[in-house]
């Protein structure tokens, strides 16, 4: 066996597969005590910042639960602090921006993001491709669309108004402001790879909330140039927002190979929507994991069910693991899945 070879990377490929691989969303956090414990009195990005604490929590769930794959510990807000945004995670909360970007002059805080301004990145990448072995290492980048919606709102937002304002207001200085996030995200994702990881995820977590025509014609050219910047390099790309079901067949338009999918869309009419040649990624409702175990083997037995017959099917949680969530009923999860599906 060789990462190559492995069940994740055979189902991102679209080839037969000896079980259907599972990994989750926000598998590496608060869910789990030891990495409670291993962040205590650290701050989030500082952590992301150690190479020896990004190798630690990047392995916990693979040791815990025997997952079909890793996924860096770090956030999609690593590249921005990288280039010097004043920004911080404050916990509870999520990122938060000091001077949000609302101008022409504000863009002067987004310059182009060298690979040695995120070198902690590429040897916390060294270190766990030399300790996974046969299991693949996940990288990852924020769409342009969702870091602009930090940077434009300056925090977390439930309806995105200033993003839109700017968005439907000014459409020249958004494209001019996606585009240098889309260089930022495709360097970002460039590094990742030139460091070992396997493969990389563009997580456009809030992009559910523009309508078709918008994303087409206002978002869709800024995450094409993402995965156009990371083509040919032999790894999978994989595409995911949460409340996309309108949005599926042009996020793979965009250029994944994989369409994440949140829980809202059966996985065979998300097939129909995102069309033959990619693979899909998902969807089970993170929610179902506090119900009682048979309820959630059966809950997964219906995503299962739903993806039969399709071609590259990658198991994974419709968005990420909710910090409460019973990390048993993860490994729990996990075994019946590769039990299910044992080929
Ligand atoms: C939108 C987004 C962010 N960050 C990320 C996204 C896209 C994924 C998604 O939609 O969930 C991506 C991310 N953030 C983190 C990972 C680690 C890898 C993994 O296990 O998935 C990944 C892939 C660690 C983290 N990133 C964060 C934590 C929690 C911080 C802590 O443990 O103190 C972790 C483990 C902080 C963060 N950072 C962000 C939020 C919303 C939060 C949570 C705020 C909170 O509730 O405390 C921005």
């Amino acid at each position: 066996m060789t990462v190559t070879d492995s069940a994740f990377l055979k189902a991102c490929r679209r080839e037969p597969v000896p079980h259907t691989p599972v990994w989750f969303m926000r598998q590496a956090g608060r869910s789990l005590p030891e990495y409670r414990k291993v962040r205590e009195g650290i701050a989030m990005l500082d952590s992301c910042m150690r190479p020896d604490l990004v190798t630690e929590i990047t392995l916990q769930p693979v040791r815990r639960h025997g997952v079909d794959a890793a996924i860096l510990f770090s956030d999609i807000v690593v590249p921005l602090k990288a280039i010097g945004v004043d920004l911080d995670i404050k916990p509870g909360v999520g990122p938060v921006v000091a001077r949000p970007i609302r101008s022409r002059a504000d863009l002067d805080q987004l310059r182009p993001l060298e690979p040695d301004d995120v070198r902690y990145v590429a040897e916390a990448i060294g270190l766990l491709t030399a300790e996974l072995g046969d299991t693949p290492l996940i990288g990852f980048a924020g769409a342009p669309f969702t870091l602009a919606s930090y940077l434009v709102e300056g925090g977390p937002s439930r309806n995105h108004e200033h993003t839109k304002a700017l968005m439907y207001g000014d459409p020249e200085l958004w494209a001019e402001l996606l585009d240098r996030l889309a260089g930022i995200a495709g360097a970002f994702l460039g590094a990742q790879i030139d460091a070992g990881v396997s493969a990389v995820q563009l997580f456009d977590s809030w992009v559910g909330a523009l309508a078709p025509a918008d994303y087409r014609a206002s978002v869709l050219p800024a995450s094409a140039k993402v995965f156009e910047a990371v083509a040919g390099r032999g790894v999978p790309r994989i595409h995911f927002g949460v409340g996309t079901g309108e949005l599926l067949g042009l996020l793979g338009e965009a250029g994944a190979d994989v369409v994440g999918v949140d829980w809202r869309v059966p996985l065979a009419e998300a097939a129909r929507r995102v069309g033959p040649d990619k693979a899909l990624q998902g969807n089970l409702d993170p929610a179902v994991l506090f119900a009682p175990p048979e309820v959630v083997a059966a809950q997964a037995d219906r995503v299962l069910d739903s993806a039969a017959g399709l071609p590259g099917h990658v198991f994974n949680l419709g968005h990420g693991v909710l910090p409460t969530t019973d990390p048993d009923a993860l490994t729990r999860l996990v075994a019946h899945v590769h039990e299910r599906t044992a080929r």
